[in-house]
């Protein structure tokens, strides 16, 4: 057996020896196929480095389909998976976040979604990536869909030691979570704490909204910085674009 990174891994490598990344998370239970071309195309214009699609809720078959196939005709960035269970999986996606929720209180989020879709991944060959997937309090939905027991704000070494956890287990990507629209981002001490002991890329999401939030989550060492709701909700495509301009800003420098 060779092990070998596949394409959307390998983009993701060479862009970072470079650049801190911003992924950009869009839910098709919010948004419809029109809207996700539109702002799809609007993120790669404005320097987005990747869309990441699903959603704790509804994020199966045809609407995960249309969305997906929409983002790919649109925009040539890649479209990575984020899926709330096997049901997220669509062939038109070029790789998925392969991750396990490792403090979940239930194995269906550790082991059990990634043994009923692996076929699915396998058959359409989208590209699993394996991916450390922690969710920070407050969790929001997730932490409440995925069954979590939300790590405290105020205990840093906790999250290390899960994300070390995960590294080891051979998972190559740690993915902070506070939740979608928490009302505020992982503490940056935490982030901070996270980064200082693993060595592959971390991940940072959930209620990063402003130039500020982006740029204290990259500086706290988030290698790649994840906003769904800023854009989702922005109201128009204008202000979308405003808001990724600036947020881009915060995080790339
Ligand atoms: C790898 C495979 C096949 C499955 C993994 C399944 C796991 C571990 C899921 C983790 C728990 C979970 C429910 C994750 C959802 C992640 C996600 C898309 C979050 C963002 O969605 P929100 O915006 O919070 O969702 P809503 O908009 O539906 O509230
Ligand atoms: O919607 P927001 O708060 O930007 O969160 C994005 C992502 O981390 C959710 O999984
Ligand atoms: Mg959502």
């Amino acid at each position: 057996m060779k092990l070998r990174f596949g394409r959307v891994e390998s983009y993701i490598h060479e862009k970072l020896e470079k650049e801190k990344l911003h992924f950009v998370l869009l839910d098709p239970d919010d948004v419809s196929p029109e809207e996700a071309s539109k702002i799809a195309q609007m993120c790669e214009e404005v320097g987005v480095d990747a869309v990441m699609v699903g959603g704790s809720t509804g994020a199966e078959g045809e609407v995960l389909d249309e969305v997906v196939k929409a983002i790919k005709e649109s925009s040539s960035l890649p479209v990575i998976l984020f899926p709330g269970s096997h049901g997220g999986i669509t062939k038109y996606a070029d790789a998925i976040f392969f991750m396990s929720l490792l403090n979940s209180r239930n194995p269906f989020f550790i082991t059990g979604a990634q043994a009923l879709g692996a076929f699915t991944v396998k058959r359409y060959r989208i590209e699993p990536i394996p991916m450390a997937y922690l969710i920070i309090e407050p969790g929001e939905t997730v932490g409440w869909v995925g069954d979590a027991k939300p790590i405290p704000r105020h205990k840093p070494k906790i999250a290390a030691a899960y994300a070390l956890a995960g590294q080891y287990l051979g998972m190559r990507l740690v993915y902070l979570e506070a939740g979608s629209g928490a009302p505020e981002h992982v503490p940056n001490d935490m982030i901070r704490a996270v980064k200082s002991v693993i060595d592959v890329p971390l991940i940072v999401g959930g209620g990063i909204r402003t130039y500020e939030d982006a740029r204290e989550v990259a500086q706290s060492g988030a290698d790649i910085i994840v906003t769904g709701t800023a854009i989702e909700k922005a109201g128009s495509l204008e202000e979308a674009r405003k808001r990724l301009e600036s947020l881009i800003k915060g995080i790339k420098g």
